[in-house]
């Protein structure tokens, strides 16, 4: 079934500063939307204010999110129709949890279920994420995993999950080349064969052509480009997005004409 999630006009302040400017993304299940833009320019922040996780002293002076024509609250999407993987993913693991743990607050949450019977569910779910020996990882707490295998058992949350939709936030930014290339496969199969729906916050225009279907440019907390794949990289409409296009070109030395 396919489902549909709408970030509605978000704006937000610190104090006096407007940061983020009536910002509105419509991302579907089966695609990736990637959001891009230069370092500051907004793109962490338009995703915490859509999972209600703004940074403490910001205000959100209007803004809501709608799952198919349906808005629904903060608690409602956070692990129910929305995952997260974030660049650190060290961070979103609670320390003194092991993996176990973790994969069965996963399942539960919400639910009145019991957990001793979902032990093959979870280590099939981790197999499919690109863990070896997952019973093994099971009883690892996060200082015990590698930044690589953390971020796999970050994707192998969402899988258990059944969110619909992922945001993820520079998902591969502390990875080496190998275990990047491998994350960014494992992200597109679970679109492609699972019909997720992913926002993809990135810097990396490799990455953009390589995953992205559609492609939003946000600049100084506003949307100025909002385009296909293709369009994107042929004939790239803003000032900004032709800049981070023949920034990624020049690599190859080529350029737009
Ligand atoms: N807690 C905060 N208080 C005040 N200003 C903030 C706060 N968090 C972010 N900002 C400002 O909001 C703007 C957008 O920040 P944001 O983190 O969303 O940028 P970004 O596009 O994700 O950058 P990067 O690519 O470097 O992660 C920046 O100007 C930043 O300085």
């Amino acid at each position: 079934m396919s489902h549909t999630l709408a970030l509605n006009n978000y704006t937000i302040y610190a104090g006096q500063t407007r940061l983020i400017h009536n910002i509105s993304l419509q991302i579907k299940t089966g695609e990736i939307l990637a959001l891009i833009g230069s370092s500051g320019s907004g793109k962490s922040l338009t995703c915490c204010a859509a999972l209600g996780a703004l940074p403490h002293g910001l205000h959100q002076s209007s803004g809501s999110v709608i799952f198919d024509d349906h808005q629904i609250t903060h608690e409602q999407l956070r692990g129910h129709t929305i995952s997260t993987i974030m660049q650190n993913p060290r961070s979103a693991f609670n320390p003194v949890h092991t993996m176990k743990q973790h994969a069965l607050e996963t399942l539960t949450i919400g639910k009145q279920i019991k957990t001793d019977s979902y032990s093959d569910v979870i280590v099939k779910t981790m197999r499919e994420a690109g863990l070896d020996q997952p019973e093994k990882i099971l009883s690892l707490y996060p200082h015990e995993m590698s930044g690589g295998m953390l971020q796999r058992m970050m994707i192998a949350l969402t899988m258990l999950s059944g969110s619909p939709f992922l945001f993820a936030d520079e998902p591969t930014t502390d990875l080496d080349l190998v275990m990047q290339s491998k994350i960014l496969e494992l992200l597109k199969s679970l679109v492609d064969k699972q019909q997720l729906g992913i926002l993809l916050v990135t810097h990396d225009m490799g990455v953009v052509a390589k995953l992205a279907h559609r492609v939003a440019v946000i600049d100084q907390g506003q949307i100025v480009e909002h385009n296909s794949i293709s369009t994107i990289f042929t004939r790239p409409a803003h000032p900004i997005t032709r800049e981070l296009v023949n920034a990624h070109l020049s690599l190859y030395n080529m350029a737009l004409e």
